[in-house]
């Protein structure tokens, strides 16, 4: 199967290279260049713009950042509608809100094209061990022909029906993840500050009840102040924020994951958006700390 790829940050570079391990011809695609070059190492070829990509292949997929990355790809010059035609199919697996898929999805179906979002639980290792959740919707024919491809870069792919289900799906397990993390980071800085230690927290954490893969992976390097990148955080602010106005828009109230926000926003003013989400952790510090004179 031949697939084009376009988008080549931490997830796309992992999920294409699966593809390029398991057989698949990928024709790659990055704003910056040089992101390609270890791809086309290991044998994929590089389109110039994502409008060579479609030309070239049957099947596009996408991995970008956020709606206007995603928006500017397909409306923009030299962008997905410049070749989209009947018999050309695109998957758009970023973190986008339903609005913008539908948007997508719209362009695309009116040029005769077909179209799926399938946006992905998991974060960069299983990305890299083929271990995703793909959470798809959209044409179902074409969920069925891309299934081969979900199958060597997830362990599981759900399809939710129409357009914007699979978006929604995701920011609200997002939402989730977010406030999950705040949650467990003033928990660090509360044992800390109780003189508890922070790592035999953890051990009791992963024999109780609330024992799940996030604390378990993140919380040495965290406890270390080490937050290399797998999550970038300025994304994991841009879906909480993503979640709260589709909060909004069904009247759901979410003083939890809005006050979560609010600890995202503060870290990427802190300057760490581009480390790991659980930086909030360091924000949290930062907030806790107590003044010389209390
Ligand atoms: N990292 C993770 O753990 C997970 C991330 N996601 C979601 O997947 C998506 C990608 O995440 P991730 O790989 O971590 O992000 P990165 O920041 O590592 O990569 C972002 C990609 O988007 C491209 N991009 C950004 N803006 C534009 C633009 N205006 N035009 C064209 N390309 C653009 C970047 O290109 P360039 O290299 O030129 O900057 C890069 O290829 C996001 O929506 C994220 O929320 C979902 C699950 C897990
Ligand atoms: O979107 C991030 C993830 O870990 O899933």
């Amino acid at each position: 199967m031949e697939v084009g790829f376009l988008g080549l940050g931490i997830m796309g570079k992992a999920m294409s290279m699966n593809l390029l391990r398991h057989g698949f011809k990928v024709t790659v695609w990055n704003r910056t260049l040089s992101k390609s070059h270890e791809l086309v190492e290991h044998g994929a070829s590089v389109a110039e713009t994502p409008a060579e990509v479609v030309r070239k292949c049957k099947y596009t997929i996408a991995m970008l950042s956020d709606p206007s990355a995603a928006l500017s790809v397909v409306f923009g010059k030299d962008g997905i509608l410049e070749q989209i035609c009947a018999g050309k199919s695109y998957v758009d697996m970023s973190t986008v809100d339903a609005d913008t898929s539908s948007k997508i999805s719209e362009a695309i179906k009116e040029r005769g094209g077909y179209f799926l979002e399938a946006p992905v639980s998991g974060s960069k290792k299983p990305a890299e061990d083929g271990q995703l959740v793909i959470l798809a919707a959209g044409e179902k024919a074409l969920y069925e022909e891309v299934i081969p491809a979900f199958n060597v870069m997830g362990k599981k792919s759900f399809y939710l029906g129409q357009v914007g289900n699979g978006a929604k799906m995701k920011l609200v397990v997002n939402m989730i993840m977010g406030s999950m993390m705040n949650a467990f980071s003033e928990g660090l800085v509360l044992a800390g500050r109780s003189g508890l230690e922070p790592s035999v927290l953890l051990d009791v954490l992963d024999l109780g009840g609330i024992a799940n893969p996030m604390f378990r992976l993140k919380g040495p390097t965290m406890i270390q102040g080490s937050h290399s990148p797998a999550f970038p955080l300025k994304h994991q602010q841009k879906d909480m924020r993503l979640a709260l106005a589709l909060g909004d828009e069904t009247a759901t109230s979410m003083p939890v994951a809005a006050a979560a926000n609010e600890a995202f926003k503060k870290a990427r003013s802190m300057g760490l958006g581009d480390l790991d989400f659980s930086a909030v952790y360091e924000t949290v510090k930062a907030l806790e700390e107590p003044s010389r004179n209390s």
